[in-house]
């Protein structure tokens, strides 16, 4: 075989304008696909032979050993090679996506390097996805820039998936940005065998956390007392509410892993809070994309991204300081939080082998729960008191229900005693759907999806907004409607559709947790206060901020005492 080398001096001993036009028609060889193997070693040939001339013009500048001396490099020549070594490798690019593209479920034709991210508009709009899945079916393909990612719209598509693929469909994609703040530790952002322990002991322990007298819900009580009284402390006046709530949900996460909430104006848990947020945000980030596609490269150029791994460090530190706290100070007898278990834990499979339980992953573990847990909640609970704003009826009917039913602190239990309150409750996150179009998971072995063979390791997005908002499965879809959850007696009736936690193996770990929660803040809330709009303002923006998360637009309110 004649090597590239061997063409290119060929070339150069020949026509002056020959070795340009080979490195140009090895890599349009290469888009005719002979095979796969075949093309790139033709496009890695074409574009050595393309660099080699480009060197060789820069090394001889104007005058190459072969032309005469009225002969001239011609710039054109290069322009001209250049601009067509460009449109080819867009072509063979493009071709290789139609190509890969084949086997895949039909979707929007993907533009050459950026996919559909231009009718994407660059992110995962709730109301695109729409629009795609009515032309192509409940699973079609997106090109994320390079990626396909395979998408699964309405409950059917996604039931198939995550429960009866359970384990099939149990990976978690794990792009470089991720990966970078991870480190391959943890639970949200792991796979395989140090998912299974990790994931295992988090469930384990928020269940053990979760009896006893000191369990999650007198913790969640007692910062729904603190909650109530930073309400109060406004008097009625306008005011934003993320701080306080983010403040009241993040010290329900501490009282869980550290064992102990904080005073709200404890400088070094502000800092935690806000180092949590960005993160969080950031995830989600334009620069968080950039260093999935350009890691290397972004290692090395200041921007948020590199705010952000300061701020995992900081949250990493604090971590270990508490880590320090519970070693010096705590009886291993008597665990009492996250830490304590982990640390027990450790202890107990020091000698197995393949343990994965060790500092580091405890410390993942922790900032897992609080990036997992925080945001989540408290977007979650900032749209049930918009939502109270805007149906002030439905309001009022949940403070009756509350008023005749309950007579000391509310418990999760009380839920069966108010049906009402419940429905609601249940329609706040459903027509909220803080996931949005839901976290991506990856097959981690070959499947067939709606009739189509997906290969093991393709990301797979169960859009969990589409659920949701299924028109199979709620009469009124669009509508934020209690009576999707109440049966004709006023009963509470739930919904296979409601699934904001997802399902299957990867399921929510903190599904209770939050469920306990938003009960027992909202009830005791709205059992504490009237919730009404600023005088003078008649009108609330409902639409949705689309972040990692849907949040709503900043907002005012009034807590006045009941
Ligand atoms: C309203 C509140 C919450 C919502 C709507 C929510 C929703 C979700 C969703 C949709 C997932 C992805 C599941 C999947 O891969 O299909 C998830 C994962 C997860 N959530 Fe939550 N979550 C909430 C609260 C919490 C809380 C309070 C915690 C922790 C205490 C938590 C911890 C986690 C963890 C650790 C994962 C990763 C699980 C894994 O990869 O195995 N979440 N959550």
């Amino acid at each position: 075989m004649v090597s590239a080398r061997d063409e290119l001096q060929a070339a150069v001993s020949g026509h002056p304008g020959s070795q340009l036009l080979l490195g140009q028609e090895r890599l349009v060889r290469a888009v005719s696909f002979p095979g796969w193997l075949e093309s790139w070693v033709l496009l890695v040939q074409g574009a050595q032979t393309s660099l080699e001339v480009l060197r060789d013009a820069w090394v001889w500048r104007a005058r190459p050993p072969w032309a005469s001396s009225s002969q001239h490099w011609n710039m054109w020549s290069i322009c001209e090679f250049l601009l067509v070594t460009l449109l080819s490798l867009v072509l063979i690019n493009y071709m290789k996506m139609q190509w890969s593209a084949r086997p895949l479920p039909p979707g929007p034709s993907p533009l050459p390097l950026i996919g559909n991210l231009w009718t994407l508009k660059f992110s995962l709009h709730p109301d695109i996805l729409n629009q795609i899945a009515k032309r192509y079916g409940t699973t079609f393909t997106i090109w994320m820039g390079q990626t396909p990612i395979v998408v699964l719209h309405g409950l059917q598509a996604v039931k198939d998936a995550l429960v009866s693929l359970s384990e099939e469909m149990s990976g978690r994609p794990v792009a470089g940005y991720a990966k970078a703040l991870a480190r391959g530790r943890g639970i949200a952002v792991t796979n395989g065998h140090i998912w299974r322990q990790q994931r295992r002991f988090g469930l384990s322990t928020l269940r053990n956390l979760g009896l006893g007298k000191r369990g999650l819900e007198s913790r969640i009580q007692e910062e729904s007392r603190c909650l109530v009284e930073s309400f109060a402390s406004n008097n009625g006046k306008p005011m934003d509410c993320n701080y306080v709530i983010t403040h009241a949900v993040a010290n329900v996460i501490s009282a869980v892993v550290f064992g102990h909430r904080f005073s709200s104006d404890d400088v070094t848990f502000q800092k935690l809070v806000e180092g949590n947020d960005y993160l969080f945000v950031s995830l989600g980030s334009k620069w968080g994309r950039l260093y999935d596609a350009f890691p290397w490269l972004m290692n090395r150029v200041p921007g948020p991204h590199q705010k952000a791994f300061g701020k995992k460090e900081y949250l990493e530190d604090f971590v270990r300081n508490e880590l320090k706290y519970h070693q010096e100070n705590v009886n291993p007898e008597e665990p009492n939080d996250v830490i304590d278990y982990y640390l027990a834990q450790i202890t107990k499979t020091k000698d197995e082998p393949d343990t994965t339980f060790d500092y580091d992953n405890l410390v993942q573990v922790v900032i897992d729960l609080f990036i997992a847990g925080t945001e989540t909640t408290t977007t979650t609970l900032q749209w049930a008191l918009l939502f109270m704003l805007v149906h002030p009826e439905i309001q009022e009917k949940v403070q009756n229900e509350l008023d005749a039913v309950l007579e000391t602190s509310p418990v999760y239990e009380d839920r069966k005693r108010l049906p009402y309150t419940n429905a609601v409750f249940h329609e706040i996150q459903r027509y909220a759907n803080v996931s949005g179009a839901g976290v991506p998971r990856s097959n981690i072995k070959d499947i067939t999806l709606n009739g189509f063979h997906v290969k093991k390791g393709t990301i797979i997005l169960p859009d969990l907004g589409s659920v949701l908002h299924d028109p199979k499965y709620w009469e009124t879809p669009n509508q934020f409607n209690p009576n999707h959850f109440l049966d004709k007696d006023g009963n509470f009736m739930s919904n296979e559709a409601f699934l904001p936690f997802s399902a299957g193996h990867r399921v929510c770990l903190g599904e209770q947790l939050a469920q306990i929660e938003m009960f027992i803040f909202l009830t005791t809330l709205l059992k504490t206060f009237s919730f009404r709009l600023p005088e003078g303002v008649t009108e609330v923006n409902t639409n949705y901020i689309l972040a990692i998360t849907l949040k709503p637009h900043p907002f005012k309110i009034c807590a006045v005492p009941r």
